[in-house]
């Protein structure tokens, strides 16, 4: 399987580690700049899109949303038959074959896990893709992370729980980690703290199932630590406010479309 990536930014140097595992993979960018980290990485690069298009079975349209129109609008014609995988957020299938042409598209969306090969990727095809590009689809990119065939009216909502869903944990780990050193711990401390109470939390809920207010509830003794700091999450609304974090992540996905 040759895989072209259009666009060898975060996300596209993110997939590059995780496809490169299964497939050959070239990338493209008008940034040439880029092309030193993808030889690094032991990727191809194509002089120009026609040259990448020409060397790949699938192409991954990895740039930003106010760019992906002109790259579409270049690729029409020119696909013979190949699938074209964008990850563009907010960008629906309907607009991408408009921009494209009718051709087989996989719409997804990954987060930049996808880097060490723990991505959370969501994915629906449209009705040209064909039961044996679906499944050299999922072959290389399940290589990346975790795929989740959503219904395409679910993928605004993916890409604010999951797509941006690490900048979010990301905010969450720098407050422990504040928290921690107006505790007394240097910010290494506090972050290797944190890191491994993360990481042994999501295990435990992973390993042994359940409901997280149940585990709260094996962590909280009665009158004692933990559900003071419950109470206050409770009084500030933590919960309300991640919602509307999701509500309003999930109406920009929606106004990008
Ligand atoms: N960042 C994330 O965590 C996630 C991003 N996404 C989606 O992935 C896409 C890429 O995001 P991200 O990687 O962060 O963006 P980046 O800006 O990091 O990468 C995009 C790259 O594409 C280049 N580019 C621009 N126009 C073209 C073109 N016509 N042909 C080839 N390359 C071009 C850009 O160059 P230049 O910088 O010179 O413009 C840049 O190097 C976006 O649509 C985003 O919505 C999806 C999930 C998660
Ligand atoms: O912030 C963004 O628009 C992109 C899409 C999902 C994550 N990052």
């Amino acid at each position: 399987m040759r895989i072209g990536i259009i666009g060898f930014g975060n996300m596209g140097s993110a997939f590059g580690e995780g496809l490169k595992k299964s497939a050959e993979v070239v990338a493209f960018d008008t940034d040439a700049s880029k092309k030193e980290k993808a030889l690094e990485m032991g990727i191809g690069w194509a002089k120009d899109l026609e040259f990448l298009v020409a060397n790949s079975d699938l192409l991954l349209l990895a740039v930003k949303p106010k760019d992906a129109g002109k790259v579409l609008e270049n690729l029409r014609g020119k696909m013979e038959g190949k699938v074209l995988v964008s990850i563009v957020a907010g960008l629906s299938l309907k607009k991408i074959e408009e921009l494209l042409g009718r051709e087989k598209v996989i719409r997804c969306m990954p987060n930049l896990a996808v880097a060490v090969g723990k991505g959370a990727i969501a994915y629906v095809c449209n009705d040209l893709v064909e039961e044996r590009d679906e499944e050299n689809f999922k072959e290389s990119f399940s290589k990346c992370g975790s795929l989740h065939k959503v219904e395409e009216g679910l993928m605004d909502a993916f890409t604010a729980l999951a797509g941006s869903g690490p900048a979010f944990v990301m905010k969450f780990i720098s407050a422990l980690c504040l928290a921690g050193v107006r505790e007394g711990f240097s910010y290494q401390q506090a972050m290797d703290i944190v890191l491994d109470t993360i990481e042994g939390t999501v295990l435990m809920l992973r390993t042994f199932g359940g409901h997280p207010e149940e585990w709260i509830s094996k962590v909280a003794s009665p009158s004692g630590t933990t559900i003071e700091g419950i109470k206050v999450l409770e009084e500030r609304s933590f919960s309300g406010i991640l919602m509307e974090c999701i509500r309003e992540t999930t109406n920009r996905c929606k106004q990008l479309g």
